[in-house]
């Protein structure tokens, strides 16, 4: 068997032949039967401990992210009954400067990697910048799936790349974009999933937030569909990320309604969840002191 078929064999053990239009009715029935009972103040701290705190600009200085580390700091306390942001997520070079900054207990470093956001690089410069992001600091890697690779149909080398990035990770989690705005239809996201999964991604993530559509309830979904059905199979629980777009609390309930939904109760935690955010958490502590 030549290793192109070992994909496509892993293919065929999944439902990958899916209608837009099927997924489209799947979640607005979810969201119509079930919004409404995730809307509360106890779902909205859950998805404040659930956020990876965002900064991600072209313009990030060096004492801009220190003082955007300091706050999360300052929040310890603030709010006795909510737990404090699960991550703060920053470009690579920085990781030192919120290691050094970061005295909230529990808050993990993620670094986005990889030639982020396009993944259009060597994937030995992609392997040197998750190695030097995890020596400076980082707890957490967020690179985004070879899209060229995968609309190539070249599903060897996209694996063998996140493979290769995942074994410079080393006790870091890997987290595996898969820019679903840029992909476009569920059984693309389906297929982008299932292949992120078998090379070891700790968690799926939907988008980067830059050029393209970010997070959609519908590819969330799908995603969520493919954890479950590959935990299922093997046994192995892998997180799940939405981000790029997700600004107001009902956003955020409306994402956590899907998991809930999809995974269960199981992976409404910071542990399995996250979302991905630079603009939501002042939003999300107004609706909880409202
Ligand atoms: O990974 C996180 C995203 O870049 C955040 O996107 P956002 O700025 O739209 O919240």
């Amino acid at each position: 068997m030549t290793s192109t078929n070992k994909y496509i064999d892993i293919l065929k053990q999944y439902k990958t032949a899916l209608k837009d239009e099927d997924i489209a009715a799947k979640v607005k029935e979810i969201i119509a039967g079930k919004f409404a009972e995730n809307n509360n103040v106890e779902v909205y701290k859950t998805l404040y401990s659930c956020i990876d705190l965002t900064t991600l600009n072209t313009t990030d200085t060096k004492e801009e992210v220190w003082k955007f580390t300091e706050k999360v700091n300052d929040f310890e306390g603030t709010y006795p009954d909510v737990n404090n942001v699960a991550a703060i997520c920053v470009f690579p070079n920085f990781a030192e400067v919120v290691k050094e900054a970061l005295t909230a207990q529990g808050v993990k470093i993620a670094c986005v990697s990889g030639g982020f956001p396009s993944s259009q690089t060597f994937t030995e410069v992609k392997i040197a910048e998750t190695a030097l992001a995890v020596a400076n600091g980082a707890d957490e890697i967020d690179i985004v799936l070879n899209l060229g690779f995968f609309l190539d149909e070249n599903y060897e080398e996209l694996c063998e790349e996140i493979d290769e990035i995942k074994h410079a990770c080393r006790d870091a989690h890997l987290k595996v974009i898969l820019e679903t705005g840029a992909l476009k239809t569920a059984s693309n996201i389906m297929k982008a999933s299932i292949f992120s999964l078998y090379s070891g991604a700790d968690f799926l993530k939907t988008s980067t937030g830059k050029v393209y559509e970010g997070a959609s309830l519908e590819a969330a979904y799908v995603m969520c569909t493919a954890i479950k059905e590959y935990a299922k199979k093997t046994g192995r629980k892998v997180g799940f990320k939405a981000s790029g777009g997700i600004v107001t609390t009902e956003d955020a309930v409306k994402y956590y309604t899907v998991v809930k939904e999809v995974l269960g109760d199981e992976w409404c935690n910071n542990e399995y969840f996250r979302v991905g955010a630079s603009r939501l958490a002042n939003n999300l502590l107004d609706t909880i002191k409202d």
